[in-house]
């Protein structure tokens, strides 16, 4: 398929050939696919057809039929895409537009493949190279995943089952895909800070923020579902974390629980759009609606988390928000979101030093400039489950009282603006319009005059 696309857009291609190959392959008009729809499809047919249509949309100007649009070809794909590989349209289409076509199919088909057996080396109890040579000693064959971990071993093959050694059962290692140190790498969380891991279980970057906090401060393990942290507390237990408070709120009802963090992890609930290799359900039982509701909770639950993080914080004031998702709908939607509602935090360098920059512009929707500053990851480029990772750096939220404005840490405003997470941009409107005024001020800039009317509705409300 690669093959064809390459061929496709190579300008020194033999003309004749193609013209044969081109008339040879018959695009179905609409009326042969909706026909095509009332048979059980032939594989073989569906995967020439496949072949030809990345061909020809590799190079639609000498290759494309007469009097047929692109869009005709690109619909006919997708749908073969989603037949061949098992997904239901909706999420053929929308992961297909992710990618130029070509790459698209690189991305379907490493779904269909396993992604390598990873572990993470538990330093509370051991090094890596200790444990390295214990599982050798069993008949593992494994070495280090790469560079940009000191901790990680990639697992070839195994004469014992990995999840059931002796050192696995000592708490030596934790099983977990190499995607999932990303976001506490980003993290990078500093011996006796104040961590919150907002959704936590079943504790695999909990464990990890533990051993590099080296089990000094504390690390909230939180996870709405309580079933869950049954898990959770075993992994804690099983790795030797003495830092480690598990608690079951809805993340949403942070920080009125508590907050003041020094840096906050959100491991959001997501789709698993970057997991298919692992439960493939995720193919057919994600609607529009499903991603709508996602993107939705996932705004709630970030702008929670920034409201988590202390700004005074010594040594950190960080937030890292990460899915396994590769929707836009889930990653830069969501960061983009919340750069808009917290006038406060800033997306910075998440210093992993790999994988793909966040889109700033994506179907006709443009972005915050900064959220270039995020990392994708891919299956088909990095060999992990797909991965989002995004830092914010939190700064003292502007202090608004009615005539006057000054900057300042948490107080009454922001206590009442913490409990407003609410889906109407328009409402927390005069709030940014008046933190835009004051970060402009604060650089020397001339500010715009306010409007009396742009704030009055909100300060009323903050005073009251
Ligand atoms: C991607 S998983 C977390 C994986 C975990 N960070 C780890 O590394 O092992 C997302 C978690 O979010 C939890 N969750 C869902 N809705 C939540 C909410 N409103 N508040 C807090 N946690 C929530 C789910 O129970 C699920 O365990």
């Amino acid at each position: 398929m690669q093959d064809a696309a390459l061929e496709g857009s190579d300008e020194e291609i033999d003309m004749e050939g193609e013209e044969e190959t081109a008339e040879a392959f018959h695009l179905p008009t609409a009326e042969e696919r909706a026909e095509e729809k009332n048979h059980v499809a032939d594989i073989h047919v569906v995967q020439r057809r496949m072949r030809e249509c990345v061909r020809v949309l590799g190079n639609f100007r000498k290759l494309g039929a007469n009097g047929r649009l692109r869009s005709e070809y690109v619909e006919q794909l997708v749908s073969d895409i989603a037949s061949y590989y098992g997904y239901n349209d909706f999420l053929a289409e929308k992961l297909f537009q992710l990618f130029p076509v070509s790459e698209a199919i690189e991305f379907f088909e490493a779904n269909e493949v396993s992604r390598p057996v990873t572990i993470r080396t538990n330093t509370l109890k051991t090094r890596r190279r200790d444990l390295a040579q214990a599982l050798i000693n069993r008949g593992v064959n494994l070495e280090p995943i790469g560079k940009w971990t000191n901790v990680g071993l990639q697992v070839f093959e195994s004469s014992v089952p990995i999840g059931a050694t002796p050192e696995y059962l000592s708490g030596h290692y934790m099983l977990q895909a190499a995607s999932s140190f990303l976001p506490v790498i980003a993290l990078k969380p500093q011996p006796n800070e104040r961590v919150l891991d907002m959704a936590s279980a079943p504790g695999g970057k909990t464990t990890h923020i533990a051993a590099l906090l080296q089990n000094t401060g504390i690390v909230f393990a939180n996870d709405a579902n309580k079933a869950r942290t049954k898990s959770l507390t075993a992994n804690v237990h099983r790795l030797g974390c003495k830092n480690v408070i598990a608690c079951s709120y809805d993340g949403r009802e942070f920080p009125k629980v508590m907050g003041g963090f020094d840096r906050v992890l959100l491991d959001a609930p997501c789709s698993g759009t970057g997991v298919i290799s692992k439960d493939s359900s995720v193919k057919v039982n994600k609607s529009e609606r499903d991603f709508h509701l996602l993107s939705h909770l996932q705004k709630q639950l970030i702008l929670c988390a920034i409201d988590s993080v202390s700004p005074d914080s010594k040594t950190g004031g960080f937030l890292v928000y990460s899915t396994c998702s590769v929707t836009v709908d889930e990653n830069e939607a969501v960061v983009d979101y919340a750069l808009r509602k917290r006038p406060n935090v800033k997306l910075v360098d998440t210093g992993l030093g790999f994988g793909r920059d966040g889109f700033t512009k994506y179907r006709g929707k443009t972005f915050h400039p900064s959220v270039k500053l995020t990392k994708r990851f891919y299956p088909h480029v990095h060999n992990m489950d797909g991965f989002y990772v995004a830092k914010f750096k939190v700064e003292k939220r502007a202090k608004i009282k009615a005539g006057t404005q000054e900057t300042g840490s948490t107080n009454a405003v922001d206590a009442d603006e913490q409990q407003d997470v609410g889906f109407d941009s328009d409402e927390d409107k005069a709030f940014i319009e008046e933190g835009k005024r004051i970060q402009m001020k604060a650089k020397g800039l001339r500010v715009p005059r306010r409007r009396q009317s742009d704030i009055a509705g909100k300060v009323v409300k903050a005073a009251a």
